[in-house]
This record gives structure tokens, sequence and C-alpha cells, in this order.
């Protein structure tokens, strides 16, 4: 091959690497940009699915997202495994900027009437409209009391009030739509009974300081979610909380109790050990809460347990090691409305395996069983204090008579 011919082929050659050259260079550049673009977008989700006030649901882990707020007031110290316990003291939440203010008790109120004006088939409605009939019969009475013990009013108040109505002139007589409702109102809210003190221990006045509270109840019936809503609402009132997580019996829930905590900026007390002994994350969370002068500590406890004996030993021996610490003063007993007469046999197991000092009533949105409040305080003689009604972080309401009845009348 001649000098030329030699330098032809070099040339080509060169031509050629130059162009693959700048090709490679284009298409890592377009690569990048892609990966860029794909990572702002899922960023941009994320921080709307937030925005739309989409709470930590259930057994989610929200992981990385920004938290923290008026707990960061509380305890922060992490200490090693605590031997036979091995409680692991206080995550703290991470930033105080992050916690959005919660809503007030007035608009919760305003959110518990809504909700159950909404939910399928309030009773409260539905008695309302066989009331107003021209002329009740045997059959129409028949559906009234058949739509109280839907509703698990019970047999003992669903006959009451149907004695009560058929011996009302209002019902009986000439109708006034709106006299009825008047007169269906008012002896709603009598069996709801409004003179009970539905007001919680720790905002009372002269409430130990710290003031402890230990949820209770069957698995999935809320405890968590209601603890974390509850330190929400404590947060939102200026208190100082400590959470412990004595429901070591699954993993998961530590974590979403942690979530919760980071979500309402309140440090949680918690073994990284599944099947930790509750007692001793009890124990350590009490000492926790009395050391750094904490207003309340909420301890979350597990509901599922093999027998009613290893339920009342669990939950007797957390009462008796906070208690070496601090006061029990609440001992909430949370409760799946959706459950109806399951829960009331529930109920009488969690009464008498630990006492209890009010009720939380979860799930009342996706229920036409609302009758379950007047059932249960009937049956175990304490208050509703607390309902849930979605699963938001501010859809917990205080319970009160008149707004519940305004709900299942169908004034939300
Ligand atoms: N619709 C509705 N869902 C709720 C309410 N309260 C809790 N939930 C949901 O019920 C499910 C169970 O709640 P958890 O808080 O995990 O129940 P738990 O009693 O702690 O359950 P364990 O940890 O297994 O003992 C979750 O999906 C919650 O989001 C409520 O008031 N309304």
């Amino acid at each position: 091959m001649d000098t030329k011919s030699i330098i032809a082929v070099v040339a080509v050659v060169v031509l050629i690497l130059v162009v693959a050259g700048i090709w490679f260079f284009l298409s890592r550049r377009r690569e990048s940009g892609l990966q860029r673009t794909q990572e702002a977008e899922d960023q941009e989700g994320s921080s709307s699915r937030e925005g739309r006030g989409q709470g930590p649901s259930g057994r989610e882990p929200l992981q990385g997202q920004t938290e923290g707020g008026a707990g960061a007031q509380g305890p922060s110290a992490r200490s090693g495994s605590a031997g036979e316990g091995a409680a692991q003291p206080a995550r703290p939440p991470q930033s105080a900027s992050a916690v959005v203010t919660p809503a007030t008790p007035a608009s919760r109120l305003t959110r518990l009437r809504a909700r159950l004006a909404k939910s399928p088939n309030p009773f409260g409605k539905a008695l309302f409209s066989i009331l107003t009939k021209d002329h009740l019969d045997e059959s129409d009475w028949e559906d009234v009391e058949d739509t109280l013990l839907m509703a698990d009013v019970g047999a003992e108040a669903s006959g009451q009030l149907v004695d009560d109505l058929r011996s009302d002139a209002r019902v009986t007589g000439e109708k006034d739509p709106a006299a009825v409702k008047a007169m269906l109102r008012e002896k709603l809210i009598a069996l709801v009974d409004p003179s009970m003190d539905r007001s919680l221990a720790a905002d009372r006045q002269g409430a130990a300081k710290p003031s402890v509270i230990i949820m209770v109840g069957v698995n999935g019936t809320g405890k968590t979610t209601t603890a974390g809503k509850l330190a929400r609402l404590f947060v939102g009132a200026g208190k100082s909380v400590i959470m412990a997580a004595a429901d070591t019996f699954r993993a998961a829930a530590a974590d979403q109790l942690e979530t919760w905590g980071s979500k309402v900026g309140v440090p949680v007390v918690r073994s990284d050990r599944e099947g930790a002994d509750p007692a001793s994350v009890a124990f350590e969370a009490s000492r926790k809460a009395q050391e750094c002068g904490a207003d309340i500590l909420i301890v979350d406890t597990a509901g599922r347990l093999q027998n009613k004996a290893n339920l009342m030993d669990q939950l007797g021996k957390i009462r008796r090691v906070v208690e070496k610490n601090l006061p029990v003063d609440e001992v909430l007993l949370v409760l799946d409305a959706t459950t109806g007469q399951n829960g009331m046999t529930q109920a009488r197991v969690f009464a008498e395996a630990i006492g209890i000092t009010g009720i939380v009533l979860t799930k009342l949105d996706g229920s036409a069983k609302g009758g379950i409040v007047i059932s249960v305080q009937r049956e175990l003689g304490v208050p509703v204090k607390l309902v849930g009604v979605g699963e938001g972080p501010d859809d917990l309401s205080p319970f009160n008579p008149e707004s519940f009845v305004d709900g299942i009348l169908g004034e939300g």
C-alpha cells in the first residue's frame, strides 16, 4: 500500500472514532437528563401526596418524609439496648418546621357531623323517615325496633326508645316533621347520656405530669393510628408528648408508631427486637417521660395474644411497671365501630383485664352501626371519649352527644 492509501485509511478510522465519540457523549447526556426528570417527578409526586393530607395509613411506613415539631422539646437521647427489655429510647423527630398545625376541637366536631351525615344509612335518618309517615302501624314499629337493633343500639335501649316513641303525641298525633325531628333528637341525645364526663384525665385541671394514657384493644381496631392522632391533638394544645411502642408482638407496629411520631413531632420509645418484653419498653418510656418532664405519655399495646389469661398478664404487667414510676390515669379501649356485637365481647374482656376509663370508637365513618356508642356505654359504664372518623391525622374528634346525634340525623 502506498503512503496516500495509508493516510486515507488512517483518516477514515480517525473520523469514525470522532463520530462514535460524539454519539456516545450525546447519548449519555440524554440518559442523565431523563433520570433527573424522573427523580424530580417522583419527588413532586410524593410531596403533592403529602400536601393532600394523606396521613400514615395503617401499615404503610412513610419513610423519608420531613418530620418534627413540638415533641422535639421532649426526650431525644437514644440509649443502647437495655438488657432483657431491650427498649430503645426515643427516636427524635427530625425537623420542627414540617408538622402541620392540627385542626381545632371545633373543626373536628364539624368534621364528625359531616362524616356521620355522609356515612351509609345513618340510623337516625332511617328512624326519621319511618316516624314521619302519616299512620304508623305495627309493622312500622317493628321497623323502628329493627333499625335500632341493626345499628347496635342494644335490645334494652331499643325497647326503651320504642316504648317512649309510642307514647309521644308528637309521633302518634298530628305530625309536624320538624317537631318529630326535634323529639327524636332529644330522645337520642338522652340515650347517649350527655351527663357523662368525657374529658381526658390529661386535660383536667391538676392533671398528673406526666399524665399516662395506655391504649388497649384488639389488633386492627386502630390503636396505633389513634395513639398518633391523639398525640397530634395534644401537640396542637401545646403539650409535650412521648409515645411508647409496647406492641412488640409485631415489629411493624413499632415502625408504624414511629412514623406517626415523626408525622406529629413526638419521640417514640421502642425496642428493635420483635417479641421484646413490652412491659420493659413501657417502663423505659415512663422513666424517660418523667426524666424530661413531658406532659403526656401514650403507651401503645398489642392486641393479638394467644388467650385471655396471656392478655391479662401482659396488660397487668405493663400497668404495674409503669406505676413504679408514674400513676396511670387513663386506659382507653379502642373499639372498631364496624364490628358490632363482637366489639362488645372484646370490650368486656379488656375491661376485665386492665380496667378502662374511656372508649375510643374508631371507623365511625364507615359504619351504619353508630348505636354501639349507646350499648357499649351502658354495658361498661364508661363514656365514649373520642371517635375516629377516618384515616387522616385530624380524623379524631372529641365525642360530643349533640354533634353525634346531629350527624346521624343527617345534619352535617
Ligand atoms: N376509616 C377509618 N380507618 C381507621 C380509623 N382508625 C384506624 N383506621 C385504620 O384501621 C387500620 C388498623 O389500624 P391500626 O392503628 O394499625 O390498628 P391497631 O389496633 O394498632 O392494630 P395492631 O397493631 O395490629 O394491634 C389502619 O388501616 C388504619 O388506618 C378510622 O377512624 N377510620
